[in-house]
């Protein structure tokens, strides 16, 4: 099956084990022709995985997947749909003995490349030198132009904007915008909560290997995007400090963290009935949204280093 209507990516009750150790399991959800659509989730939380299974590179334990009406599983039907695919890996590596050029030539007999010049100039990187020279954001670069340079109707990249600077990432996320406009779907893994925020239709929350939400980023943030800290003169019960709009109040050495809606006028209200010592508002993170879930960060190394890069953003 084939046709202009299936949706880009449609996946049910995708699930890989490496053996006992799960990948992804039970994954079902469709990306629809135009979007955006984020990935997110903390380190090991299955989202290279669910990536490698939709190129074909992992064979799924159950369930079946399709790009572009193409079913993943089927040799011939995936080499069909990936010329329309634009593939952006987490690890990229290409022949260390070849040019820049050299690399783009390779895949542009292969798919095409009537976009290289224009990306380019967008993304710039020393042609002429062997890859194995180039920085990582410069190998991120020339990964991007190559995997855009086709005008796919599908993209999927896994962390794309991880080593790229701000301003390259700015850039980055301007293309998938002129793409949207264009009608042309992309789909990317992050675990970083303020990309996913800026450019995504809807997104995806992927933990231990399991879809727990999905929803558009506004539905997602609107009971607890906003975090207020604050530390009063007083020392209230947190329950003090809980009025409509507020997701959830945590109180640790006498600060008090607010989870809420963005609408200040109850907070600024509410924090009028004490002395206010110190305040901050700020957006949240991946940690908090993980927090505001289920009452807990997830277990192990992976989310504080998230935290650690989603604060610094
Ligand atoms: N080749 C493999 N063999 C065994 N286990 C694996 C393999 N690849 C991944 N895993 C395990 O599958 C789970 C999901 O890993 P995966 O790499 O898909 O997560 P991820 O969300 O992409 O993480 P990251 O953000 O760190 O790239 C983890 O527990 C990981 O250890």
């Amino acid at each position: 099956m084939s046709n202009a209507d299936s949706p880009p990516i449609d996946i049910e009750s995708l699930t890989k084990y490496y053996g006992d150790v799960r990948g992804v399991e039970a994954l079902t959800f469709t990306v629809e022709r135009g979007e955006i659509f984020g990935f997110l989730g903390p380190n090991g939380a299955g989202k290279s995985t669910a990536i490698r299974l939709l190129l074909g590179l992992l064979k799924p334990t159950e369930g079946v997947a399709s790009l572009l009406g193409r079913d993943v599983t089927d040799r011939n039907e995936l080499r069909d749909a990936k010329r329309h695919v634009g593939y952006l890996p987490s690890d990229v590596t290409f022949y260390d003995r070849v040019t820049g050029a050299a690399v783009l030539d390779h895949f542009g007999r292969l798919r095409g490349d009537e976009r290289r010049d224009e990306l380019l100039e967008r993304f710039p990187v020393p042609l002429d030198r062997n890859v194995n020279a180039y920085s990582s954001g410069n190998r991120q670069k020339l990964a991007v132009v190559a995997a855009f340079m086709h005008e796919p109707e599908l993209a999927i990249m896994d962390e794309p904007t991880s080593g790229l600077d701000p301003l390259v990432q700015n850039e980055f996320y301007e293309l998938l915008e002129e793409r949207q406009a264009a009608g042309r779907t992309s789909f990317f893994s992050s675990h970083v909560l303020s990309e996913v925020r800026r450019v995504c239709d809807r997104v995806g929350i992927i933990r231990n290997g399991r879809l727990i939400e999905l929803d558009t980023v506004e539905n997602i943030l609107a009971a607890g995007g906003t975090i207020a800290t604050v530390r009063l003169a007083e020392d209230p019960p947190a329950a003090a400090l809980e009025f409509p709009g507020v997701a959830r109040v945590d109180r640790q050495d006498g600060t008090y963290r607010l989870a809420l809606a963005r609408e200040f006028d109850a907070l600024i209200d509410r924090l009028s009935e004490y002395t206010v010592l110190e305040m901050e508002v700020r957006e949240a993170s991946i940690e908090d949204v993980f927090m505001h879930f289920y009452g807990e960060t997830d277990d192990g190394t992976a989310d504080s280093e998230v935290t650690e890069e989603d604060t610094r953003r």
